[in-house]
């Protein structure tokens, strides 16, 4: 007998997208969670994305990653992804109040596009490693994810500092959110109702307090 009721559930999958300010290091924390690698140099990106499967308390999940490009003039195809997006990374540099502040219109872009102030989120304050250079409080960074409702890390691509958690967090994100989804939908369709009426009672009941992990 399986020990879980997912045991022979084939695997799920789960569109995620980076997005923050150019620099920030999305295209490093991507790369570290998707092959290992530290990358350096910087290369401005337009848009990448991976395929990688990753396993979340015992269930394998197929994600595909995209990469955006975090400079303006390739802002025009930001809402063409975030239609498709079913959990964002929202990345700043704890270096940079600015790349903070972009985090709001990126979030409430977010929102407009999905029409659903629940969607999976979580926010990375990146380059952790660069302490001295610091502009960022933890308490302000914490502040603003309590308000969003959504889990705040402190990261580092360059020493692979929650790189893991924050991709493994977003999935249980998806993973709770299709749960419920599917198991509304079974006991609508039980009771003989459309499914479709009920989506903003259950996104309320799906509502979470904020996490915060530190370093
Ligand atoms: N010290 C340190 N440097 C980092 C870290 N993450 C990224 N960097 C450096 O920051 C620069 C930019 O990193 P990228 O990952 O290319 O940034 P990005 O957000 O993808 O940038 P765009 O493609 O322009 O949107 C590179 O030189 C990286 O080596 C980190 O955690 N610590």
């Amino acid at each position: 007998m399986p020990s879980s009721r997912y045991a022979y559930q084939p695997s799920r999958e789960f569109h995620v997208v980076v997005l923050g300010a150019g620099g920030v290091g999305k295209s490093c924390l991507t790369a570290q969670f998707v092959h290992n690698e530290w990358i350096e140099s910087y290369d401005p990106t337009i848009e990448d994305s991976y395929r990688t499967q990753v396993s979340v308390d015992g269930r394998q999940v197929m994600l595909e990653i995209l990469d955006t490009a975090g400079t303006e003039q390739f802002v025009a195809m930001r809402d063409l992804y975030m239609k498709t997006g079913q959990g964002f990374l929202l990345v700043f540099s704890i270096t940079s109040r600015a790349s903070l502040q972009e985090l709001v219109t990126l979030r409430d872009e977010i929102i407009r596009i999905k029409d659903d102030e629940n969607i999976p989120i979580v926010i990375v304050g990146n380059k952790a490693d660069l302490v001295d250079q610091r502009q960022v409080d933890r308490a302000k960074a914490f502040s603003i994810s309590q308000r969003w409702q959504a889990p705040y890390y402190e990261a580092s691509a360059r020493t692979r500092t929650n790189v893991d958690e924050v991709f493994v967090d977003l999935c249980r994100q998806m993973l709770r959110r299709d749960d419920a989804q599917e198991h509304s939908q079974d006991s609508y369709y039980d009771k003989g109702e459309d499914p479709s009426s009920s989506r903003r009672r259950r996104k309320r009941k799906q509502k979470q307090g904020p996490r915060c992990a530190i370093l």
